[in-house]
């Protein structure tokens, strides 16, 4: 094979003529790339827009799948090492050290970037679902090259294995006790609401309807704002918090609420409004995100929601298992309600104080009993699908939710979900955002509440806000400082179809 002939020439340039085809255009940039992709091209491992993956460096997905799992996993064997200190039964003590070593299998895994391997089967009835998807889509992958968002969940769908196959600690919350102490750590803003949501609101005594109206609907965007912004308290974020840190978050006094109305940079307020005050009696789910503080803001908000009448029944949806470090589970669920009730968590409060918690915990509690308040878990929900792909995987559970006057998604997690976890432009509406879960007949109204805490950002009214803060903020959209309220109206009381 002769190679680098000094002798050679390179091939006379061929010019061809262009002149009979259409012109260039004078604007390059309106020329745009071809996302969305159109619907048949979409799949877990090629969402609508470019995936964020833990491959690229200097993401928040690059410092999460290095730094950020590694730790959360070190925090949790240290928890388990901690209950195992406390056990004196032999076959238990044996049977958690089997727990340890095989989280300390999947630390290597994780810190060497090992390719994601299917689930155990362990008995859980979600076993298809992870197994189909990493067999279809993921054969191969590692978790720093699948989308960011699987390889996460994947994390902590390995974690509870690691329990699950065990005789003993099936059950067993390596979170449990952060979100406990996160939640007895909050003492300020806990009474702050309780004491003023105690009695049963009133909105004034010889108030016209307009008056009453327009009361109702001040009171109404408060406790949107305080349901919004009881999510900026996430414990996987919280790993280096101080106390004051944790208290300025909750913040719930009226002058930061109006400082933070200017944080939310898309607001679909005002529509969320005429929606709710039309509900008369109707059902709204909440998709819940964090147990402790957060969730108490959720029930805050719901029991207005009854207390008013705009809503007769409210569905809450928590997750299986330990999720994302401080998501809510059924344990959580009943911990934070009976808690309120009857229990001693928080010192030097005044009597009043924790009278008003126990008023709480009981209207609560009352609401359940009466089927008001009704908590569900579908596996669905700790599965690595994005709500792209809730119709095709969970047809039940889109069934159920197209029955709802209302779906508020809570919190980042859900939002990465709703909207595929991917690059899309920040001024994409949040229908196209979501994709099926707007368009498809039976939809039902879905509102994402959620303070902005990764990369995806969409449903701006001006992009150009986004561009102005990744030159002026670097790391705006992981503070949790911003926000989004958006709503997508849905297709409310169609046929629901399946093919
Ligand atoms: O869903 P949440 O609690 O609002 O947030 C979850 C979160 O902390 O976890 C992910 C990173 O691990 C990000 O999506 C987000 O910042």
């Amino acid at each position: 094979m002769r190679r680098n002939n000094g002798a050679a020439r390179p091939p006379k340039k061929t010019v061809i003529s262009l002149g009979n085809l259409p012109p260039k255009p004078t604007d390059l940039a309106s020329i745009k790339p071809p996302y969305p992709y159109t619907p048949s091209r979409i799949d877990p491992n090629n969402p609508p827009w470019p995936a964020y993956r833990g491959y690229h460096e200097y993401s928040f997905a690059y410092a999460t799948m290095g730094v950020r799992l590694p730790t959360i996993l070190g925090k949790a064997i240290s928890d388990t090492i901690k209950t195992l200190n406390e056990q004196s039964d032999e076959e238990r003590i044996v049977d958690l050290i089997g727990c340890i070593n095989r989280m300390e299998r999947l630390m290597k895994d994780l810190t060497n970037n090992d390719v994601l391997r299917p689930i155990i089967d362990d008995g859980e009835g979600d076993i298809p679902l992870w197994n189909k998807e990493i067999t279809q889509f993921f054969r191969g992958k590692d978790f720093m090259s699948a989308p960011w968002v699987f390889a996460e969940a994947y994390k902590y769908r390995r974690l509870h294995e690691c329990f699950s196959v065990s005789k003993y600690w099936r059950d067993y919350d390596v979170f449990f006790r952060q979100k406990c102490e996160t939640f007895s750590r909050s003492a300020d803003a806990v009474f702050e609401l309780s004491t003023r949501f105690a009695l049963p609101f009133s909105l004034g005594k010889g108030l016209d309807a307009t008056q009453k109206e327009q009361a109702l609907k001040a009171m109404f965007k408060e406790l949107t704002q305080i349901c919004l912004w009881g999510n900026s308290t996430d414990l996987s974020l919280l790993i280096n918090m101080s106390e004051e840190d944790i208290k300025r978050l909750q913040s719930t006094g009226g002058e930061q609420l109006a400082a933070t109305e200017k944080n939310i940079l898309g607001n679909d307020m005002e529509q969320l409004w005429d929606l709710v005050k039309s509900l008369n009696g109707g059902r709204v789910d909440f998709v819940l995100d964090n147990a402790g503080f957060e969730l108490y803001c959720d029930l805050v908000y719901a029991d207005y929601l009854i207390q008013s009448g705009h809503a007769s029944v409210i569905h809450f949806h928590g997750k299986r298992l330990p999720w994302f470090v401080s998501d809510v589970t059924r344990k959580d669920w009943d911990w934070l309600l009976n808690s309120c009730l009857y229990g001693k968590l928080f010192a030097e409060v005044s009597e009043s104080e924790t009278a008003s918690l126990r008023i709480l915990g009981e209207r609560w509690k009352g609401y359940v009993k009466e089927g008001k308040w009704i908590y569900e878990q579908h596996p669905f929900w700790c599965s690595g699908y994005a709500f792209w792909d809730l119709h095709t995987e969970a047809p039940d559970l889109f069934l159920h939710l197209s029955d709802s006057n209302l779906v508020f998604f809570k919190g980042d997690l859900n939002h990465r979900k709703l909207t595929y976890d991917c690059a899309a432009p920040a001024s994409t509406s949040f229908e196209t955002a979501i994709g099926p879960l707007a368009r498809l007949p039976g939809a039902p109204p879905i509102c994402s509440l959620r303070t902005i805490k990764s990369d995806v950002v969409v449903g701006l009214p001006d992009g150009a806000v986004a561009d102005r803060l990744d030159e002026q903020e670097p790391g705006w959209k992981i503070s949790g400082k911003y926000a989004i309220v958006l709503l997508s109206d849905g297709r409310p009381g169609e046929p629901v179809e399946f093919n």
